[in-house]
């Protein structure tokens, strides 16, 4: 009897999605599985694949079948429950479905190919300088034979069958061990080496008397060498001496730099407690039920979550917790580590690729019950799944911009639903969409109308940046700012200024002639850098020195114009001499870890002012901040995307939260040219309800979700005739599809028209029920496949899509 092994492989633009029979080798049946990752002949090539499903039968003829060539996981690394859950997102979000798998996975786990090159013949054979490469080892790697200028004599060895290219997937993320050192626990020992060192060797005796210190401690080198002021030499020599030993630590890496406190569960709001109530009674009684939990910022939505969790863990369940990638902060992490400890692994960008593996790895053993972390750890790899929490659910980062272009909170329902467990979705300020649908009873509305201690919310001062124009105050900073950041400093409380987007408005600007430097690429503004005078397209990197003269005009009056974090920083250190400044943001936080300092930094009081962009509107939960101010609430409202004025307003509310959390009373002030606009106007009460049914109201007039839906069709090509052309075929071919109901807008060159050298164009569709859509749109993607992608056209389509 014939085993068979339906793959999906990783082979992208094949005009059918579909997966593909292979034959298991004897020695393979017994073990391989549904969910294993294999390697299997695809025309010419060796390509990764899954494996979907194992039958006893095929349609394809067997002299013509295939075999598995190589089984990679012996334990599969997806669930039935990912495999089912990828066939949907394929159909969702009209994917591949090996792009659907792939995303569920740690990168370390998406197999890179390596070429090599095995050696097929007597050595002897081949021409001297092929000679000299495979002089160490019969299989070389192909990018040697690049390096040394051989890919001719290659190709000839190959067209010869002297040598032959295989593709080999490279496994990434090995085990980490790390080398640390044992100090001896028996501290007379320790006294007794002390002795014996002759009073020569300084160094040595320091270092034993600090070991008797430490005695039994297993330390990392690298701390031995800080704390104790001595170098690998010494170290080295008191090991020989027998009052340490080196010893090798296989070791999950930790992104927990430090240890943390346990914390115990706060006796809740009486909101608090209907809230957990409901959401307790949907485990018990396994309904897929979604709660959009409502609470003003700071009324303790976080506690709520972690008594769910807690009851969830009691019934031997486990827990997704996401939060928004810059909201991942140390704060937050350690808030859920603390309640429960080594049970809760962590995933977020930050973390090297080994990192995340190890978490992953984490999961998949079963070692830990809860996982927190940005979008793509909603495919952690549970079994038994009992919560799965969206925190700041109206976040867009939750969407995903490349395939599979999902959005978490659809995979969190579909996942839900298998699971039988609630989803809560968790905000201050829900988006549109799920408002809309708690309201229609979609969803379980929960609110949580206090802060947690009845502190009331910041007082809101607008501030009209025209009037401080006309007053003759040419600066950043208003009046009224400058006097409450004064008043502050004055009484040793922190304040928190927001920058509206990393380097706003910092470009280069020409003031005779209104010049701004522009990406040739990308035909976006170029963002100053100071540091080296340089200015840098942000989508591609392109960077260029700061011309003398304006390149239109040639006038000199050409120099960066606008507001960077960097030139607040500068004015803040004029204004306030002795205020201690932190700056936060993309520049001062590359460095891995350095998020953490900074925080920790203010946190413990080392700094009066906290200086940042949207990295530091969330989350931020310190006593001592009485004072936010919003240096231009503009920017984020002039956006070219229907969503700016939600934005504006979540954005507004979000840092307005941070001040007066605790004891002492907050204050706020926004800073704006345009204070009669409704996001602004309404956020000053921070009042939801208002500004949701004005926007709604908008919406609905002009269009847009939640009372239409939008997919987004784009096209892409290096000549900007064939992005246009194609743009419009695919536009007329729609037209002749669907019905009048859709309307189609298009095709326009997109907002950012060059990307990468690609012209750039779109059509967008509306529609309200259209069941002929999808169908369609899968034909379109089968026409592009089959044709277009030859004469290198790129066309995506995003169902939902963010459009900024
Ligand atoms: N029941 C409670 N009793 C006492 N303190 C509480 C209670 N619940 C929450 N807190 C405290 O109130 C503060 C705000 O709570 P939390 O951060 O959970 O609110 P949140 O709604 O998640 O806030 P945001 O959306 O603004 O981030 C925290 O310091 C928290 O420890
Ligand atoms: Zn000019
Ligand atoms: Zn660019």
């Amino acid at each position: 009897m014939i085993t068979v092994a339906q793959v999906i492989v990783d082979v992208a633009a094949y005009p059918v999605d579909r997966p593909f029979d292979y034959s298991v080798p004897a020695e393979m049946t017994q073990i391989i599985e549904i969910g294993s990752r294999v390697k299997v002949p695809f025309g010419p090539r060796n390509v990764l694949g899954f494996v979907v499903a194992i039958k006893n039968e095929t349609d394809v003829p067997l002299e013509k079948i295939k075999p598995v060539s190589q089984l990679l996981d012996f334990e599969p690394v997806l669930t039935a429950e990912m495999l089912e859950l990828a066939k949907w997102l394929k159909n969702e979000t009209i994917c591949y479905e090996i792009d659907a798998l792939q995303v569920m996975l740690p990168s370390a786990l998406r197999a890179k190919y390596e070429k090599i090159v095995n050696l097929q013949t007597d050595i002897e054979v081949l021409p001297r300088a092929l000679q000299e490469v495979f002089r160490t080892a019969p299989h070389v790697n192909l990018n040697v034979f690049e390096k040394n200028n051989l890919l001719t004599e290659l190709k000839q060895a190959l067209n010869n069958k002297q040598v032959s290219i295989e593709n080999i997937v490279k496994q990434k993320g090995k085990v980490k061990e790390v080398r640390k050192v044992q100090i001896t626990q028996d501290v007379q020992k320790l006294m007794e080496i002390h002795q014996q060192i002759s009073n020569r060797a300084k160094k040595q005796k320091q270092l034993v008397e600090w070991m008797q210190n430490h005695a039994g401690e297993v330390i990392t080198p690298e701390v031995i060498y800080k704390e104790a002021g001595t170098s690998s030499q010494v170290l080295k020599s008191v090991v020989e001496l027998g009052a340490a030993a080196f010893v090798q630590e296989e070791v999950f890496r930790d992104p927990f730099a430090k240890e943390v406190q346990k914390t115990k569960f706060l006796s809740l709001t009486d909101e608090q407690s209907s809230a957990l109530n409901q959401i307790m009674a949907a485990i018990d009684d396994k309904q897929p039920e979604t709660f959009l939990l409502h609470g003003v910022t700071g009324s303790g939505k976080t506690e709520v979550y972690l008594q769910t969790i807690a009851k969830v863990l009691s019934k031997g369940k486990e827990a997704i917790v996401l939060v928004p990638e810059i909201s991942l902060t140390p704060q937050m992490t350690e808030r859920f580590r603390s309640r429960f400890g080594e049970m809760v692994a962590v995933m977020h960008s930050g973390l090297s690729v080994g990192e995340k593996y190890d978490e992953w790895r984490k999961i998949h053993q079963g070692k830990v019950k809860v996982v927190v972390g940005a979008r793509s750890a909603v495919f952690a790899p549970f079994e038994n799944v009992g919560i799965i929490i969206l925190d700041e659910e109206h976040e867009s980062t939750y969407k995903q911009e490349d395939s599979p272009r999902y959005h978490a909170r659809d995979v969190a329902l579909w996942r839900a639903g298998y699971h039988q467990c609630p989803v809560i979705l968790g905000s201050a300020t829900p988006s549109l969409e799920s408002f809309a649908r708690a309201k229609k009873n979609v969803y379980k509305l929960l609110t949580l109308k206090d802060r947690a201690l009845k502190q009331s919310l910041p007082k809101v001062e607008i501030v009209d940046m025209r009037d401080e124009l006309k007053k003759g105050n040419r600066s950043m900073f208003s009046q009224s700012l400058v006097e409450s950041i004064h008043t502050r400093l004055e009484k040793n409380e922190q304040i928190v200024l927001f920058l509206n987007r990393r380097g706003y408005s910092s470009f280069v600007m020409c003031r005779d002639c209104g010049t701004v430097l522009q990406c040739e690429n990308c035909d976006i503004s170029l963002t100053y850098h100071r540091k080296n005078e340089k200015c840098k397209c942000h989508y591609c990197g392109y960077e260029i020195h700061v011309p003398k003269t304006c390149p239109q005009c040639q006038s000199d009056h050409i120099r960066f114009f606008g507001t960077g974090t960097q030139k607040v920083e500068e004015e803040l250190a004029k204004l306030f001499p002795g205020a201690r400044v932190l700056r936060m943001d993309v520049d001062t936080t590359r460095t891995k870890g350095s998020h953490e300092q900074l925080l920790q930094a203010f946190g413990d009081g080392e700094a009066d002012i906290l200086l940042g962009t949207q990295m530091i509107a969330k989350g931020l939960d310190y006593p001592n901040i009485t004072l936010v101010g919003v240096l231009s609430a503009d920017t984020s409202l002039h956006l070219p995307d229907f969503r700016a004025a939600e934005k504006t307003f979540q954005l507004l509310t979000q840092v307005s939260g941070r001040a007066g959390r605790h004891e002492k009373p907050g204050e706020v002030v926004v800073q704006t040219y345009t204070p009669e606009h409704y996001a602004i106007e309404l956020s000053q009460a921070q009042d939801y309800e208002p500004f949701y049914e004005r926007e709604m109201h908008m919406r609905h007039h002009a269009g847009y979700p939640p009372y239409y839906y939008l997919a987004l069709i784009q096209v892409s090509h290096e000549d900007v005739l064939m992005a246009a052309d194609y743009a419009g075929k695919a536009v007329e071919w729609l037209r002749s599809q669907l019905s009048f109901k859709v309307s189609i807008i298009g095709p326009t060159a997109s907002g950012i028209s060059r990307l990468q050298n690609r012209y750039r164009y779109q059509c967008l569709l509306k529609y309200k029920v259209e069941p002929d859509l999808i169908p369609t749109l899968l034909q379109l993607i089968k026409i592009y496949r089959s044709n277009w992608i030859k004469k290198g056209i790129n066309l995506t389509i995003d169902l939902d899509p963010n459009m900024i």
